[in-house]
C-alpha cells in the first residue's frame, strides 16, 4: 500500500517544535496510507477488504498541582521511535505506540499529529470513524477532546490553543467539505452512557433511558436518539456545548471536574463526491464520525467514592472490564473468530463496530506520570498495548443501488477498452462520427439501389463471393454508426444529468436563502414584508427522516438567548446576540461593504406593502419525473422509456430518443434551470435588501440610545 504521508512524518520530526512527540512512522503509515483510498479502490470491495490494525497513540498529562505538592515522582521516560518507558517501581517496562504525545505536547500537536485529521477525511470518504479516549480518571481524557471540562461552566469559552481535537475536527471537516464541494449533509447526535443506561444529552427531557438495538444493516444503534443537522461549524459547537451541559459529571479526590458517564458524539455525514474516474459520476458516501470520551477507571480507595459516587464507580469500572475483555479477545488472534461479549455491556455494543468490525478507530490512551498512579498507569498501557492488536476491515459506506451503478459503470467502461482495443486489433477505420454517418448512409443508398435493381431487372451475374465481402463491410460499418450513436446517446444523457444536478444544488441554495431570510425577517420584525401564506418550496419531502431537525428548530438547543418577541435567535453566534456587523457581515454575499452603505428608503406610504420577490415569481418547476432507468446516470440507453422509438440495425436494437423530443426535454431542462436561476438571483437580491433594512435599524436605535443618554446626563447634571 502506498503512504502519502510518511514523509511528512519523517520530515516532520526534524523540527524542534516536535521534540515533544515521538513518532513510530512504520505504524503511522499504516493509517496515513489508508486515507489515500480513492473512489476507485472503494467501489471494488476487494480494495477495503483488508484488515487494518487500530491506531493507538499515547498522551502523557504534566504532573497536577496536587502531584507536584505531593512531590510525586515523573516516572515515565520517552527514548523515541514512539516509545515509552515507565519505572514501575520493581522494573522498567517499555511499551510502543504510533505517536507519544510528551507533556509538553499541545492541542494542536495532538490534532495534527495523531492521525485525527486522517480520520476525518475517511469519515468524508464513506468510513464509520471513532476517536477514541481512555484512560484513568483525571488523566486528562476530557481535556484532550474538548479542552478543559471547566470551560463549560456557566458559557465561558476556552482560549483558542485550548480547545480539544473535537472543536478542530469540526473545523477542518466543514473547511475539507467546502473544499470538496458537492452536496453534504450531516447530522450530529451526542449520547452518554450513565448507570448502564443511554441518556439523550439533546433532548434530556425526564432523561428517558432509549434502547440499544441491532438489525442486520445496521448493527448496534440507539432508538430513537434526536439527530439534529449541522450546516456549520458553529451548529457542531452547540450540540457540543448542549451535551457537555447535560453530561453527568462530579467531583471526586482525583479530579473536580470528572465525567461520570461515557460520552458518544456522532456525526452522520453524506457528502456526493464526484468519481474520479467519471466527471458525470456523482455517488453519496455515508461516513461517520464519533468522538467517545470514556468515563476514567477509578481505585474508589483513591477517588474516596461513597453513595451514588460509589455506584458510579462500579458500573465505570465494570463496563470498562467488559471493553478490555472484548479488546483481548480481539487483539488475540487465536480468540479473533469465536465469540466476542460485545453484548455484555452498552458501550461495548455501539463500540462493536469500531473494534472489531469495518470501521476505523484511533485510541488515545491518557495517562498521567506521577509514581502516585503507576499501578493504573500501567493498566492503561497494557490496555492500550492490547488494543494494538486489533484489527479492522475498513469498509465504505454507500447507498448499495449507487454502488452497484457505479460497479456497472465501471464495467462498462472496462468493455469499451475492450472494445476499442479488439477493434484496433481488426484494424477497423477511426473515423468521426460526421463522415461515418455520411458514408453509411452513402453505402445504404447503393445497397438499396442495387437491391431495387435486382428486383426490376435482369439480374446481373455477381461474384459471391465480392458480394458477401460487399455486406460484411457495411456490417462493420454500420457497427461504428452503431457505436458511434451509443456514444452520443451517452454525452446527451450525461449532459442531462449535469443540468439536473446543477438544478438540484441551486434548489438546496435557494431554500437555505429562504431559511435565511426567514431569520432576517424575524429579527426585523413582521411589519416589513407581507408574505402570502403559501410557500413554493414547502413540499413535505417524504424520504427526510421525521426524527432529524434543522437546529433552528431543535427544542433542544433553544437554550440560546431569546429575542424579546421570544423568537429563538439563530444558531451560529456561540449562544450571544449577534451584532449588527456579524450577522450583516455573515449573511451579506458583498463581503467587506455590507451593512455599510445607507439604508433603503422606507417604502411610501401609499405604496402596496412590499413583498419578496422570490414569493411572486412562477412556481418553481420541479424536475420532471425521471424514468427509474434513467436516475442516477444510470446507462440510459440500453433501458429506454417505453416512447422511445427503437430502431433495429444489423447489431440489434438501439434505442434512441427522437431529435424532436430531446430538443424538447432539453429546452424544459434549460426553462427550469433558467428559473430557478433567477429565483437565486432574487433571493440573493432579497437577502441584500433585507440586510440593508437591518443596517438602518441599528442606526435608528443607535441614535435614539445616544440621544437617550444625552437627556439621562442632562438630567443626572440638574439644572445650573
Ligand atoms: N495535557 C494537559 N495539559 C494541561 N492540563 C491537563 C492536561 N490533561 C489534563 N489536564 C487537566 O487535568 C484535569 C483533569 O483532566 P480531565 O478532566 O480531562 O481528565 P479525565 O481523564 O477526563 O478525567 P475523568 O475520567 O474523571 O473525567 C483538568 O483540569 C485538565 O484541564
Amino acid at each position: 500500500m502506498k503512504s502519502d504521508s510518511r514523509g511528512s512524518y519523517d520530515s516532520a520530526m526534524d523540527t524542534p517544535a516536535l521534540s515533544r512527540l515521538s513518532f513510530n512512522d512504520r505504524k503511522m503509515s499504516l493509517l496515513s496510507s489508508k486515507s489515500s483510498t480513492t473512489l476507485s479502490s472503494a467501489a471494488g470491495t476487494e480494495a477495503d477488504d483488508v484488515d487494518e490494525h487500530i491506531n493507538v497513540v499515547l498522551r502523557v498529562r504534566p504532573l497536577n498541582n496536587a502531584e507536584l505538592m505531593r512531590k510525586d515522582a515523573f516516572v515515565a521516560s520517552f527514548p523515541g521511535a514512539g516509545r515509552i518507558e515507565c519505572d514501575a517501581n520493581t522494573s522498567v517496562r517499555s511499551f510502543g505506540f504510533n505517536v507519544v504525545f510528551e507533556p509538553e505536547a499541545t492541542q494542536q500537536d495532538l490534532f495534527e499529529h495523531s492521525g485525527m485529521k486522517k480520520l476525518v477525511d475517511m469519515s468524508l470518504n464513506g468510513y464509520a470513524c471513532t476517536a477514541l479516549a481512555f484512560g484513568q480518571t483525571g488523566s486528562g481524557k476530557t481535556h484532550t477532546m474538548t479542552g478543559p471540562p471547566q470551560q463549560f461552566e456557566g458559557g465561558k469559552h476556552p482560549p483558542e490553543d485550548m480547545v480539544g481535537i473535537m472543536q478542530r475536527s469540526f473545523e477542518y471537516l466543514i473547511h475539507m467539505l467546502q473544499q470538496n464541494g458537492g452536496n453534504k449533509v450531516i447530522r450530529a447526535s451526542y449520547l452518554e452512557i450513565y448507570n448502564e443506561q443511554v441518556v439523550d444529552l439533546l433532548n434530556t427531557v425526564r432523561r428517558r433511558h432509549l434502547q440499544v438495538r441491532w438489525s442486520k444493516n445496521r448493527g448496534f444503534y440507539v432508538e430513537n436518539l434526536f439527530v439534529v443537522e449541522c450546516e456549520t461549524v458553529d451548529d457542531m459547537m452547540a450540540v457540543l456545548e448542549e451535551g457537555m451541559k447535560n453530561r453527568q459529571t462530579g467531583s471526586h479526590g482525583l479530579n473536580e471536574t470528572s465525567s461520570r458517564s461515557h460520552s458518544m458524539m456522532s456525526l452522520s455525514i453524506d457528502s456526493e463526491l464526484q468519481d474520479p474516474d467519471d466527471e458525470n459520476l456523482y455517488v453519496t458516501k455515508r461516513g461517520k464520525l464519533t468522538f467517545v470520551d470514556l468515563a476514567g477507571s477509578e481505585k474508589v480507595k483513591d477517588s474516596h467514592s461513597t453513595a451514588e459516587t460509589l455506584v458510579e464507580s462500579n458500573n465505570i469500572n465494570r463496563s470498562l472490564l467488559v471493553l478490555g475483555n472484548c479488546i483481548s479477545c480481539l487483539g488475540d488472534h487465536r480468540k479473533r473468530g469465536g465469540h466476542i461479549p460485545y453484548r455484555d455491556s452498552k458501550l461495548t455494543k455501539l463500540l462493536a463496530d469500531s473494534l472489531g468490525g469495518s470501521g476505523v478507530t484511533l485510541m488515545i490512551a491518557c495517562i498521567t506520570p506521577s509514581s502516585h498512579h503507576i499501578s493504573e498507569t500501567m493498566n492503561t498501557l497494557r490496555y492500550a498495548s492490547r488494543a494494538k492488536k486489533i484489527k479492522t476491515k475498513p469498509l465504505i459506506k454507500m447507498d448499495p443501488r449507487e454502488k452497484l451503478i457505479m460497479s456497472l459503470k465501471r464495467e462498462i467502461k472496462i468493455l469499451r477498452n475492450e472494445n476499442q482495443y479488439l477493434r484496433q486489433q481488426l484494424e477497423f477505420p477511426e473515423k468521426t462520427k460526421v463522415a461515418m454517418q455520411k458514408e453509411s448512409d452513402e453505402k445504404y443508398k447503393n445497397f438499396m439501389k442495387e437491391q431495387e435493381n435486382n428486383k426490376g431487372g435482369e439480374k446481373p451475374k455477381k461474384d459471391p463471393k465480392s458480394e458477401e465481402a460487399g455486406l460484411y463491410e457495411m456490417l462493420q460499418e454500420y457497427m461504428i454508426e452503431n457505436e458511434a450513436l451509443r456514444t452520443e446517446n451517452a454525452d446527451l444523457h450525461a449532459t442531462k444529468d449535469k443540468i439536473r444536478r446543477e438544478q438540484q444544488l441551486l434548489y438546496k441554495d435557494n431554500e437555505k436563502m429562504m431559511k435565511r431570510i426567514e431569520d432576517l425577517e424575524r429579527l426585523i420584525g413582521p411589519t416589513a414584508w407581507q408574505r402570502p401564506a403559501i410557500d413554493p418550496y414547502s413540499q413535505p419531502s417524504s424520504n427526510a427522516p421525521s426524527q432529524v431537525q434543522s437546529p433552528r428548530q431543535s427544542p433542544a438547543l433553544q437554550y440560546r438567548s431569546a429575542q424579546p418577541s421570544g423568537q429563538p435567535f439563530p444558531i451560529g453566534q456561540q449562544g450571544r446576540y449577534p451584532s449588527k456587523e456579524q450577522y450583516v457581515i455573515a449573511a451579506s454575499p458583498n463581503g467587506a461593504t455590507r451593512g455599510k452603505g445607507p439604508p433603503p428608503p422606507p417604502p411610501p406610504n401609499n405604496s402596496k406593502p412590499r413583498r419578496p420577490p422570490h414569493r411572486l415569481a412562477d412556481p418553481i418547476m420541479r424536475p420532471a419525473q425521471i424514468p427509474p432507468d434513467h436516475q442516477n446516470g444510470g446507462p440510459a440507453y440500453d433501458h429506454p422509456p417505453p416512447s422511445m422509438p427503437t430502431q433495429h440495425t444489423a447489431n440489434g436494437p438501439i434505442r434512441q430518443e427522437s431529435p424532436a423530443r430531446m430538443d424538447s426535454r432539453a429546452a424544459s431542462q434549460l426553462s427550469t434551470s433558467e428559473s430557478v436561476r433567477s429565483m437565486n438571483e432574487k433571493l440573493k437580491q432579497e437577502l441584500v435588501e433585507l440586510e440593508g433594512e437591518i443596517a438602518h435599524h441599528h442606526n435608528v436605535n443607535q441614535r435614539t440610545r445616544s440621544n437617550l443618554y444625552g437627556s439621562q446626563a442632562s438630567i443626572r447634571s440638574g439644572p445650573r
